[in-house]
């Protein structure tokens, strides 16, 4: 187990550490500080270590590096020894020692580095202890540790402060320095416990009541810690090198007859640095997808501890004259350190068993021997011939240091505590931004609820003022231009008189013209047909002169006979035909007669009312009026409805021919204008048959012709229940919403207009939609419209108010409820008088019950009754309306609000 000796000038290089590599400078080289020394990287076969086989190290070999240092002479030796030489011979630059043996003989060690008397402090660091200290900043345990004879400079080499000569600062301070140079202490933390052990007692030097710490091992890693020890936070230099004076003020020293300065302890300085690394994204996730909240990266953190170690003295007990307790003492360092030295021959020598649990600091430096630790031993010797076996055994220890193999181990783990940290730093930043954006948005929702109330009431304000004004404005201008208008109308009726004087000659002159071309042209159709008609009956006679040869015993066969029988029903069916044709020509005829005579008539007569009459007169008598024609003779209409027969004119209603039905519809609508055969019409089938035009035939002229026809029967009040009965106010409804024409909106509106006069019709007339198609007419304009409209409006009131007053219906007024009130206001003066006339009387009527004032009030009809009491022409209107006014605690109190006169 001996080291390698050169006796007799044998040279002899000392036994190589298993499984390492030796090199000369291999105090130098820096493990790679890589996360890849990480677990799950290069695995190999453990060495044995002072904590037996590792079992789940992964790592990098790390031999222990040992440098011999030799003390100077001190003043002692240089007065006992001053005529002997060294008991050593130095040889740096090979890195060899020799041990004199005698004057001619001498052992050569070869040393990892070998530092002579005068190696300075700060060379010694740096090759001896500064690689250490680097692997320590990237996570490697490291040792760093003296061992030799009492006296021969071990805290001299590993204590010194400098405090007098900052060149003679020990390793600790400087190793210090090196490290806080490195840390970062926003992120890293570094701490110190410092403590001796003595007669197998662990004291706490920074708080030496604290005199019994024990010593826990991990049983899973098989890592060693003194829980109990005080560890300090080092934030600087100052601060370390004031907690070393407190540690060494502590540290036993006793005098011995060797050293009067002799440690009588083992020192441990223990350095923890804890050094946070970016380790991967702590949320990703199998495919790679990551949280959107929170990316923070898996915060790794390296643990890594710098243990220093100054040995106490191991001088040999008779030599140091100990005695007593100083002898115990001695016996107890002794004691520890045969059992380091046993535990590295067992290393050395690769034993399977390494009696570590021997002494406690066995166990303290588990790890520094054959552990994860990389370690470095300064063996220290003095150069006095008097103490040449120590020297020798000190040698020796350092030779067998060399051979034990470390398993450099880097010491990373996950930071959970700094990763929980940090999440709930983020997570109550989110909390704050979160309540603070909520109150933001809190404010702003009331600040935007306080100012649109506010903008609200202010626009509301306005209106009610601006209505008020309006109101007001409205009220004295209505009064203003009264008068004025008033004067206006004088004036235009006596214009108006005078043009249309003017135009209904000029209309007269055009309709007489276009009249008489359109007679004299339908004559000679007429005379056409008639020269056909007689040609066909002479064929006919022919053709029945050949059938009677025919039918002679002696004629051709059958065939022939069924030939001319198909050609006499198709003559016969012709003959029809031409029937049909010639009654339709004549009753054309015989309106065109009618037409004619009415126009002429009111020429002669110089009938000057206004156009609008004139017109529709004329219009009427086109389609449906048939009057007698003033000479006593019956109408040709009638004439022909006898000739003819009135069943078979109304079976030509449902003539296939379109050019046939509607002259059979005119020639209906013609006869449905005389009372006398209204009867007689309804009685034959013929609202049916007109209801059934309505319905089936999309043709516009049709359905306007059959509307007049069916208007001029609504007359009659029992054919108005009829009409009713048979579905007459839908289909009126119908046509009046598909219907473009203003002449067929007039026809149907005059029929609704007829119907709304039936007391007995009110409830229906609404339910089957009649008064809003009555309204819905108005959308064309026209003033023929309009004022059928008017009437039929006028009609409806005059029944509700008759019903009302009866107590036979109460209530709202239907055309209320059916929305008809502001056409009525806003037509109410109408500058057609007839339209206005109706109006006025219709105001009138609803004005007359209380329960329709209100709506009136709001609506604007006040005002028009206001007008019609002061304005209408006609004194019995004038009347009512004063009346209702009068009548009326509504209209009085708002009269009286608006502070009218009436
Ligand atoms: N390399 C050196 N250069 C100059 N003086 C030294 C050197 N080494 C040691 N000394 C001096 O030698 C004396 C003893 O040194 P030191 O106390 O460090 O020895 P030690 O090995 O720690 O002894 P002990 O084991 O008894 O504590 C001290 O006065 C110290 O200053």
């Amino acid at each position: 187990m001996s080291s390698g000796a050169c006796r007799n000038g044998n040279h002899r290089t000392a036994t190589r550490p298993h499984g390492s590599g030796f090199r000369p400078s291999s105090f130098k080289p820096r493990l790679p500080p890589s996360p890849s020394h990480g677990p799950g990287d290069v695995r190999r076969s453990s060495p044995a270590s002072l904590g037996g086989p590792f079992k789940d190290s992964d790592g990098v070999p790390g031999r222990v590096r040992v440098a011999v240092r030799l003390r100077p002479r001190n003043s002692e030796e240089l007065v006992a020894d001053a005529d002997f030489a060294d008991c050593v011979e130095l040889q740096p630059e090979v890195k060899r020692l020799k041990l004199r043996k005698n004057n001619w003989d001498a052992d050569t060690y070869e040393f990892d580095e070998v530092l002579t008397e005068y190696a300075s402090q700060k060379r010694v660091y740096e090759v001896v202890a500064k690689p250490v200290v680097e692997s320590v900043l990237d996570g490697y345990n490291g040792t760093v540790m003296t061992y030799g004879q009492t006296g021969t400079g071990k805290t001299f080499t590993l204590g010194r402060l400098g405090d007098e000569d900052t060149a003679d600062r020990g390793i600790m301070v400087r190793a210090m320095e090196d490290i806080l140079a490195d840390v970062d202490l926003g992120s890293d933390s570094i701490t110190v416990s410092y403590l001796q052990l003595y007669m197998e007692t662990i004291q706490d030097l920074l708080d030496p009541i604290n005199d019994n710490i024990s010593i826990v091992e991990d049983p899973k890693t098989g890592d060693v810690s003194l829980p109990g020890a005080t560890l300090v936070d080092i934030r600087d230099q100052q601060n370390f090198l004031e907690l070393l004076r407190l540690g060494e003020a502590h540290r036993i020293a006793a005098n011995t007859k060797l050293n009067t300065e002799s440690s009588r302890s083992h020192a441990i300085l223990m350095v923890h640095v804890k050094r946070s690394v970016a380790g991967e994204d702590a949320f990703s996730t199998e495919n790679g997808n990551t949280s959107h909240l929170i990316k923070p990266l898996r915060p790794l953190v390296r643990k890594s501890k710098l243990v220093v170690v100054d040995l106490a003295g191991s001088e040999r007990i008779h030599k140091s004259g100990s005695e007593g307790h100083t002898l115990e003492e001695a016996k107890s360092i002794n004691l520890s350190l045969s059992a380091l030295g046993k535990c590295i021959n067992a290393l050395a020598e690769n034993s399977a068993h390494v009696p570590v649990r021997d002494s406690k600091l066995t166990r303290l430096l588990k790890d520094s021997f054959g552990g994860t630790a990389r370690t470095s031993l300064i063996v220290t010797i003095g150069p006095s011939p008097r103490h040449r076996g120590e020297t020798s055994s000190t040698i020796l220890f350092g030779q067998r240091a060399m051979k034990v193999e470390n398993m450099l181990k880097i010491k990373e783990e996950f930071d959970y505590k700094s990763l929980s940290r940090k999440l709930e730093i983020q997570l109550d930043k989110l909390i704050a931004e979160n309540e603070r954006l909520q109150k933001s948005f809190e404010g702003e929702i009331e600040r935007i609820n306080v100012e649109s109330q506010s903008r609200i009431s202010e626009v509301e304000r306005n209106f009610a003022e601006a209505l008020e004004k309006e109101k007001l404005k409205c009220q004295m201008e209505y009064m203003k231009s009264v008068k004025e208008l008033e004067e206006k109308m004088v004036s235009n009726q006596t214009r108006n008189h005078r043009d249309d004087l003017i135009d209904v000659k000029r209309i007269n002159e055009g309709i007489g013209a276009s009249i008489s071309s359109e007679v004299s042209e339908i004559r000679m159709l007429l005379n056409t047909e008639i020269a056909r008609r007689k040609a066909a009956e002479d064929e006919i006679n022919i053709l029945g002169s050949q059938l009677a040869q025919y039918r002679h015993p002696e004629a051709d066969g059958d065939t022939e006979i069924y030939r001319l029988r198909k050609n006499l029903e198709e003559e016969i069916r012709q003959k029809r035909k031409y029937e049909e044709e010639a009654i339709v020509l004549r009753s054309q005829l015989v309106q065109m007669n009618i037409e004619a005579d009415q126009t002429r008539r009111c020429l002669e007569r110089g009938d000057l009312g206004d156009a609008f009459t004139l017109n529709t007169r004329v219009d009427q008598s086109r389609n449906m009026q048939l009057r007698e024609n003033g000479n006593g003779q019956k109408p040709s209409i009638a004439a022909l409805s006898e000739q003819v027969g009135l069943h078979k004119i109304l079976t030509l209603l449902e003539s296939e021919d379109a050019t046939i039905r509607i002259h059979a519809v005119k020639v209906v609508a013609n006869l449905a204008a005389e009372e006398v055969n209204q009867a007689k019409i309804v009685e034959a089938g013929g609202l049916t048959s007109l209801l059934m035009l309505l319905r089936r035939y999309e043709d516009e002229m049709v359905r306007r012709v059959a509307a007049g026809a069916i208007a001029n029967l609504a007359m009659n009040e029992v054919n108005q229940e009829l009409i009713m009965v048979q579905g007459g106010i839908g289909l009126l409804s119908v046509t009046a919403a598909n219907a473009e024409d203003p002449q067929t909106l007039r026809m149907v509106a005059g029929a609704i207009a007829n119907l709304c006069g039936n007391d007995k019709l009110q409830m229906k007339l609404r339910t089957e939609g009649g008064i809003k198609a009555l309204l819905g007419t108005v959308r064309c304009g026209h003033p023929d419209v309009l004022s059928q409209v008017a009437r039929g409006i006028a009609n409806f009131a005059k029944c509700e108010s008759r019903l009302a007053s009866q107590g036979i219906r109460s209530g709202r007024s239907l055309l209320i409820e059916e929305g008809a009130l502001p056409w009525i206001v806003h037509n109410a003066n109408d500058e057609s008088a007839p339209i206005r006339r109706h109006i006025e009387l219709a105001l009138c009527h609803l004005a007359q019950h209380e329960v329709n004032a209100k709506d009136m009030v709001t609506g604007g009809a006040l005002w028009e009754l206001v007008r019609i009491s002061r304005d209408c022409t006609r004194e019995d209107i004038r009347n009512l309306a004063r009346k209702t006014l009068s009548s009326s605690p509504t209209f009085r109190a708002e009269l009286r609000r608006l502070r009218v006169d009436y």
